[in-house]
């Protein structure tokens, strides 16, 4: 129990309550974006769950529903492999909402095999970064317009593995799956202090996490990772306490100082 509660650590213990607020959550039918959204909705926001399979956010929409009591959790379809996908959740989102308050980045694809996304990027670098930087681009000026708002990019220890390889960003000459997932979760770090830079003074702030390891559906891909994540599941985080470290960056008082940063466990 006591390496259980090493591994599992920070909790998000801010009491802030979210009426008014809208929260766009990416990939939120599983996982840590689920347990994010289900906490964004139990503190009164209206929560977006940006999908690309819109049956399962709908059942999951169902079941934040009946938990939280709030019925203001909407499904949306948003495939960030297709940037056309993206491009049509960000003109809908921006027709019917008149603000966005957080923008939380979390969707992501871990050590799949080669594959392209619709316009050609590798996968990893397509989805969890390209797929990310583009939405955030699409949805800044209403991020701005709801100030103070706040962009958080989930990304992960594994950035440490990470470089960005210019002379083979589609992973052409050479491909490594679990390289791949590491570079884009670097690109999620560099991309999230670029952004605060650019950002500095607008009201909206960013920040990276790396959630901890996490007992979700993310080692789909890796029947080695499954085994793994079936081995120590009582020692890895729970989802629900994967969540924290987002809902710490989303919605902590005074972190403004903080823009930029990241933030582990
Ligand atoms: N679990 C862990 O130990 C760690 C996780 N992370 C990061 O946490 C984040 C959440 O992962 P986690 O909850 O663990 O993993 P899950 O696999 O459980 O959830 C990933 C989510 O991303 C969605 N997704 C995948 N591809 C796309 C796409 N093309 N368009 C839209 N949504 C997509 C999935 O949808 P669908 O169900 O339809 O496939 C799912 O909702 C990821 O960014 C991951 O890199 C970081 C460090 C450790
Ligand atoms: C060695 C070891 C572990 C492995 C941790 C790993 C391999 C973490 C990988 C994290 C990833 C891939 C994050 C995704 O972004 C466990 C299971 C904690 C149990 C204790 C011993």
């Amino acid at each position: 129990p006591k390496i259980r509660k090493m591994l599992s650590s920070g909790v998000c213990t801010s009491t802030v309550q979210l009426p008014g607020k809208v929260a766009v959550v990416t990939g939120a039918n599983t996982g840590i974006g689920k347990e994010t959204a289900k906490e964004l909705a139990q503190r009164g926001a209206r929560v977006y769950l940006a999908c690309r399979d819109i049956q399962k956010g709908e059942l999951v929409a169902r079941e934040i529903q009946t938990m939280t009591g709030n019925q203001q959790v909407l499904v949306r379809e948003l495939d960030l492999a297709d940037t056309k996908s993206i491009r049509a959740f960000a003109k809908d989102f921006l027709a019917e909402e008149k603000h966005l308050h957080i923008l939380i980045n979390n969707a992501g694809v871990m050590m799949c095999p080669y594959s392209k996304t619709a316009d050609g990027f590798e996968m990893h670098m397509g989805v969890n970064h390209l797929g990310h930087f583009l939405l955030t681009h699409l949805l800044l000026e209403k991020l701005k317009e709801s100030a103070p708002s706040r962009v958080v990019n989930v990304s992960s220890l594994a950035h440490h593995l990470g470089r960005i390889h210019f002379h083979n960003l589609q992973g052409e000459k050479f491909y490594n799956a679990g390289l791949a997932y590491c570079h884009s979760k670097l690109a999620n770090i560099l991309f999230t202090q670029e952004l605060a830079r650019r950002l500095k003074g607008s009201g909206v702030t960013t920040y990276s996490v790396h959630p901890g390891t996490v007992n979700s559906e993310l080692v789909r891909h890796s029947p080695f990772m499954k085994w793994m994540w079936w081995l120590f599941s009582f020692f890895i985080k729970t989802p629900k306490q994967g969540a924290q470290t987002s809902l710490y960056c989303a919605i902590t008082e005074g972190l403004e100082i903080l823009n930029g940063h990241h933030f582990r466990f």
